[in-house]
């Protein structure tokens, strides 16, 4: 499609999603608790909305951001990763930038961090200086590189980054970490930081003229609404009414506490909605301070 041609108008909703890979699983159970479900086609890479008109799009994640770009589809579930190396390609090319993220969701999270031979000892940005470097990400690594006034070589290679040092390819590497343990098996370490990553539903700068506009608001309530809950309980107990200030001290994370009086003057019940993990020790350290008959209860929707 020509950079100036607008996509046609369309009745629904297209999210392109990673086919298969470390995105895809948890992509769909996050849209499917939105209440969303699909009817797959024979070839398995579009599904068609059946609960509501949304339409799922199966493709290589690195796809997602020129899809969203084209038009052919409406949002995408991709790394920040991979959608902000295409903005940065983008940029250096002189072209606008037409899609964006709209919502970290909490999965995939990694870094892109530069790592150095496990022998170096590692000084500072200054130290990249004529030296050169692989990475898959070469759009984030030059505008890193261009930031810290650092003029080195950058090699692209689209996967298999971490051999690079040892084949010869490169003196270090910008990559994708997450436990580190490919960096170890490789005798890399990391070093710097460039970028910290995770999945994010990726969607036009733009809002959409059509129904498309309806669609994507009943979308973004429902994400949030899920999102919102992700690490949520509902923690009931009851309690004497003297108590209940230094409980509330102890739950600074509960939203609007309702208080209902049960007996007498005395005794208090009360529900909260929490949004940090409900531990054992929280609980321990509710009951030490006069909560009784604690329960944790999970929420599965909320509409605010
Ligand atoms: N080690 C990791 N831990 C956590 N998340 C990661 C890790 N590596 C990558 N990711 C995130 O998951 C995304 C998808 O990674 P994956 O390895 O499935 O991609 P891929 O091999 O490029 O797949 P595709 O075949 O779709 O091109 C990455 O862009 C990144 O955002
Ligand atoms: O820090 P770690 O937990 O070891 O993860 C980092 C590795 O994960 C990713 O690769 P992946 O396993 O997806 O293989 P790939 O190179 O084929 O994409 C990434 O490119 C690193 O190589
Ligand atoms: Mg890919």
């Amino acid at each position: 499609m020509s950079p100036t041609a607008v996509p046609a108008a369309r009745d629904r909703l297209r999210i392109a999603i990673q086919k298969s890979g470390r995105l895809s699983d948890p992509a769909r159970a996050l849209l499917a608790s939105c209440g969303l479900s699909w009817r797959e086609s024979r070839d398995k890479l579009f599904c068609y909305g059946e609960t509501a008109p949304v339409d799922l799009l199966l493709v290589r994640d690195d796809d997602i951001p020129g899809l969203l770009a084209d038009g052919v589809c409406d949002y995408g579930i991709v790394g920040r990763n991979v959608l902000e190396e295409q903005a940065a390609e983008r940029a250096a090319a002189g072209k606008p930038q037409v899609s964006k993220e709209i919502l970290p969701l909490g999965f995939g999270g990694c870094r892109l961090d530069i790592a150095v031979p496990d022998a170096w000892e590692w000084e500072g940005p200054q130290q990249l200086q004529g030296k050169r470097i692989a990475t898959s990400y070469p759009g984030l690594l030059g505008k890193w590189l261009a930031g810290q006034g650092v003029d080195a070589g950058i090699v692209t290679l689209s996967g298999s980054v971490e051999i690079a040092p040892r084949l010869g390819q490169a003196d270090l590497i910008c990559d994708l970490v997450s436990s580190g343990a490919t960096l170890a098996a490789n005798q890399l370490k990391p070093v710097q930081t460039i970028m910290r990553s995770e999945a994010v539903l990726a969607g036009p700068v733009q809002p959409f003229a059509d129904i498309r506009g309806e669609l994507a608001q009943l979308l973004l309530r429902r994400l949030d609404g899920v999102l919102r809950l992700k690490d949520s309980r509902l923690l009931m107990f009851q309690a004497r009414r003297s108590e209940v200030p230094a409980l509330l001290e102890l739950l600074p994370d509960a939203e609007q506490p309702t208080l209902l009086q049960v007996d007498g003057a005395d005794t208090l019940a009360m529900q909260a909605l929490c949004h940090g993990a409900m531990t054992w020790q929280r609980l321990e350290d509710l009951k030490r301070a006069g909560a009784r008959g604690l329960m944790v209860l999970p929420v599965e929707r909320m509409l605010a």
